[in-house]
């Protein structure tokens, strides 16, 4: 779906152009559609290049205020407006939202005043024949929430997906499973996620590049002793900004992901496998951890070049197979693996900070899918694990059926699996982490993971 450009009249470095943009990512994400994968569609051509950055953003924001902008224009249209103009007046509450503080987000890196918003919103639906008619419907609306924001804000926010921006189910399910914690981790899921990196321990040390990065005038801090490696930055910046990050010095993983390849412990000269490997941000890791004779398997044959490719950049080797983790007969080869990661397919509940648009696309019925999904992955790997050898189950989960429910299913079916230390559930970020029980957390800023460990008798 590339961005309709023919019919409009605005320069591509305006803002009318961005929410023009921003709004049919909208749209097609209401429709069902991944963000990234519509970004990439509508922001992929040159002449798209100066609106890119500022497109982006703005698809991501109102991705974190939807339901809150869905119920601002409910209050004030008798009846919905066509899609491109909603899309345009949901982008443009989420710029207003941001700037009144309304919600805990940072300023956009290129701030408007309110004044530019509401002009720009009205050029952008003047700049299409089949919205023009809107303009003044735009302007009033706009204009409308500025003169009585709080008011209309506190109405609006009565309803919990409105307060929260996320569906009912996924509300009731967060706050049926942390009763204590479901406010934070809600909150936790609407900041925006740092860039963290992982350093590559074979060529240099999170301390000697913290230095680098200094120098480099980019500021960044050690994201804490259980992640050696880890490096959290004060502000993200572009990867080509990164020292070395082509030469494969530095990668991106966020801190709760790096605890895999320390969990697994696999050594010099161990067979591993890394079930569901793609993009490889593990399997790099397990490869800079120790050598190993790896074996790298994802079931997506588009996905599958990617972890070659973050291979190459980091020059370390596996062997890459694309295959059903589900269903070993197809692709192993019959030698058993001293340690097993299986990194399943999942709600992606965990990571939401970074992918805002996930609560908008899963259902609630998703999650039995996956759950069971879940269960033939990790019965038909456990048969590979070697006696003696270890099995990481990871999910980048906050929902216990796909966490703590299956580690217990895990321990129940398998008489030969003794169940070994690991982080249980993390939950994301700064204050949702709790200490105690099966939850744990260091207080660091990390996404969201569930981790269970089990030794094979
Ligand atoms: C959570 S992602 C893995 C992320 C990866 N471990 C990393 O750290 O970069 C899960 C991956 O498993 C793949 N996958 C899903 N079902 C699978 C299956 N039955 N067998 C193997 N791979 C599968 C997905 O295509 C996806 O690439």
């Amino acid at each position: 779906m590339r961005h309709r450009l023919s019919a409009l009249q605005l320069a591509p470095d305006s803002l009318g152009f961005a929410l023009d943009a921003a709004a049919q990512a909208v749209n097609a994400v209401r429709a069902g559609a991944s963000l990234p994968a519509v970004l990439a569609d509508i922001t992929g051509g040159d002449k798209m290049a100066a609106a890119r950055g500022a497109v982006q953003d703005i698809a991501y924001r109102a991705m974190r205020v939807l339901a809150t902008a869905d119920a601002l224009l409910a209050r004030s249209v008798r009846k919905p407006p066509p899609p491109q103009v909603d899309g345009v007046l949901v982008c443009a509450f989420a710029l207003l939202l941001n700037s009144s503080g309304a919600i805990t987000e940072r300023a956009p890196e290129h701030a408007y005043s309110d004044f530019t918003v509401v002009d720009q919103a009205v050029s952008a639906v003047a700049a299409r024949r089949e919205t023009a008619f809107a303009k003044g419907l735009v302007n009033a609306v706009l204009r409308n929430f500025l003169r009585s924001r709080d008011t209309l804000l506190a109405e609006a926010q009565q309803d919990p997906t409105a307060r929260w921006n996320y569906p009912q189910w996924w509300i009731d399910a967060v706050r049926a499973a942390w009763p204590d914690d479901w406010e934070a981790v809600l909150a936790a899921g609407n900041t925006r996620a740092p860039l963290t990196l992982r350093v590559n321990r074979r060529r240099t040390t999170a301390n000697d590049y913290l230095r680098v990065l200094n120098e480099a005038g980019i500021g960044g801090s050690l994201a804490g002793a259980e992640v050696p490696d880890a490096i959290v930055l004060t502000r993200p910046v572009p990867v080509d900004r990164l020292p070395g990050f082509f030469d494969g010095i530095v990668s991106v993983q966020d801190s709760g992901a790096q605890r895999a390849a320390l969990l697994l412990g696999a050594t010099d000269g161990m067979r591993v496998l890394d079930a569901c490997a793609a993009p490889g941000g593990k399997t790099g890791h397990l490869l800079e951890c120790a050598d190993l004779d790896l074996v790298a398997l994802e079931s997506s044959a588009e996905r599958a070049p990617r972890i070659t490719e973050n291979l190459r950049r980091l020059q370390l080797e596996a062997l890459v197979k694309i295959g059903d983790a589900a269903h070993p007969n197809y692709w192993w080869d019959g030698k058993p693996f001293d340690r097993v990661l299986a990194d399943v397919p999942c709600s992606a509940s965990g990571i939401v900070r970074r992918h805002p648009d996930i609560r908008w696309l899963r259902r609630a019925s998703d999650i039995a899918a996956l759950a069971a999904e879940q269960q033939r992955i990790l019965e038909a790997l456990w048969k590979l694990v070697a006696p003696g050898g270890e099995f990481l189950y990871v999910t980048c989960s906050i929902f216990p059926e796909e966490g703590e429910d299956q580690a217990r299913w895990f321990e129940g079916v398998q008489p030969d699996a003794v169940r070994l230390d690991a982080p249980g559930q993390m939950l994301p970020s700064v204050a949702a982490a709790r200490t105690g029980s099966a939850v744990t957390g260091s207080g660091s800023n990390h996404d969201g993971f569930f981790y269970a460990r089990f030794l094979k008798r």
